[in-house]
């Protein structure tokens, strides 16, 4: 797989998800790196597409699934981005550590660590710009533990322990060290001395202490030398770009695609009610509710399709899947929580493509499985990074096949947890 001298990415990045694929490569556009996100395996001619960038995000949909499936689709990202020339790779998992105790991440870091011959790597979570910083291993979400956050609700990935060391323990079969805040505050060679005992005393993965963005650069100058990091997006935010790029305009820019906007909100995290409680004062909003997607997920689609067009216009339509979140017990507690999952995350989907192809150009979806099921059925294969909405949120642009032949349109993806409440509704003024 050749690709042109000049072009060569140095970073190949593979996210756990839609939204936090987006949100890193938004952090790395934000950083001065010229950035590719596919979905799919990327090729030489994507990359050419995209300007010969340094790094490059693949976007897998593996958050949930079964660790053999997760492994098995990062080591396919990840060979594929060694061939087209990659020296060093991220795994990108979410801010809050989204995963259970039989999750992927362990597994997927351990089999990466395997690939890329890494002797050991960081378990790097923190975006202080989110509120997310993690104290003697314990992840925070703003001035709650992980475990008090609303993440302890979220349907599919309830967080109920905020230590990291221990969660990522029964998920790896290497022993988990940590990387206290003390020590990386204490000067270079403290870092380098304290790294060092961890892993000749067998440490494969270090969770680290970060506070603040300032916990960046050390722990950047620690691990140069590592093929391997893993984490969230936060850490991207102080990765020195390529010298060429030094001093250039950002690479943020993208087309704005005609037609009205609309908002899919399949995200039932606290931000996400909290910006659909807003945008149903001002906007104009329908419910497909979980039952109903259940019962007869055609008829639901199409009833909201026919009122979304007919609503069409200068202010986005927004969908949503529930008002709050007794709803989502109640249809957990009902159908089954896989179950509802998959039929609200299918009938979105449906919505999206419908949006589109009645001449939505501009549309925002909340909810990182929402995401992934919305961009596979949209049959998009890559997205241009473009200014962001809010931290970890940046509009894209991708070229949407529809029915009246090939278009661009612009897409937010935003993580459940991101953005301020009135997201729904200033999205717009972004781009
Ligand atoms: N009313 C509902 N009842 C049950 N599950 C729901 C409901 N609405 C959404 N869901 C599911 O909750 C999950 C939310 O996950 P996701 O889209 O990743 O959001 P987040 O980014 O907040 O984690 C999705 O699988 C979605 O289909
Ligand atoms: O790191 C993060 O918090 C995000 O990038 C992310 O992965 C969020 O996932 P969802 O909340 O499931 O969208």
């Amino acid at each position: 797989m050749t690709v042109p001298a000049g072009e060569v990415p140095q970073w190949g990045c593979i996210a756990d998800d839609f939204t936090g694929a987006c949100d890193l490569a938004g952090n790395l556009v934000r950083a001065g790196h010229r950035t590719a996100l596919t979905v799919g395996l990327p090729t030489p001619a994507a990359l050419s597409e995209a300007g010969g960038p340094d790094a490059v995000v693949v976007a897998l949909k593996t958050r949930t699934a079964p660790p053999a499936q997760a492994v098995d689709a990062a080591l396919a990202a990840y060979r594929r981005l060694a061939e087209l020339g990659c020296s060093r790779f991220w795994f990108k998992y979410c801010s809050t550590f989204d995963s259970t105790p039989a999750g992927n991440i362990g597994p997927v870091t351990d089999a990466l660590l395997d690939a890329t011959g890494a002797p050991w790597t960081i378990a790097c979570p923190a975006f202080p710009d989110n509120g997310r910083t993690v104290y003697q291993g314990h992840l925070f979400v703003g001035d709650r533990l992980l475990s008090e956050s609303g993440m302890r609700h979220h349907p599919l990935t309830p967080m109920t322990d905020p230590d990291l060391v221990r969660v990522l323990g029964a998920q790896t079969r290497h022993p988990v060290g940590l990387l206290p805040h003390t020590v990386l505050r204490s000067g270079d060679a403290a870092v380098r001395d304290r790294l060092h005992v961890l892993t000749a005393a067998g440490a494969g993965i270090v969770v680290t202490d970060v506070l603040g963005n300032d916990d960046f650069p050390p722990l950047l100058r620690a691990t140069a030398g590592l093929p391997l990091l893993t984490g969230g997006s936060g850490l991207a935010l102080a990765l020195p770009p390529p010298a060429h790029r030094r001093g250039g305009p950002p690479a943020d820019r993208i087309e704005v695609a005609d037609g009205p906007g609309a908002v899919l909100a399949g995200s039932v995290s606290d931000a996400t009610l909290g910006q659909t409680a807003q945008a149903r004062r001002t906007l104009p909003h329908r419910k497909l509710a979980a039952a109903d997607l259940l019962a007869d997920p055609d008829r639901t689609v199409a009833d909201a399709l026919a009122w979304a067009r007919s609503h069409l216009g200068p202010r986005p339509v927004l969908l949503h899947s529930a008002d709050d979140r007794d709803e989502v017990r109640h249809a957990q507690r009902r159908f089954g929580a896989a179950e509802v999952a998959a039929a609200v995350e299918r009938g979105l989907a449906a919505c999206a493509r419908g949006l589109l192809d009645a001449g939505v150009g501009r549309l925002v979806v909340a909810g990182g499985e929402t995401s992934g099921a919305v961009l596979t059925a949209l049959g998009v294969d890559g997205l241009r990074i473009g200014p962001a909405i809010a931290p970890g949120v940046p509009w894209t642009a991708a070229t949407y096949r529809g029915r009246t032949g090939p278009r661009t349109v612009n897409l937010a993806l935003k993580s459940g947890n991101f953005g301020a409440e009135d997201l729904f509704t200033t999205a717009e003024n972004a781009l």
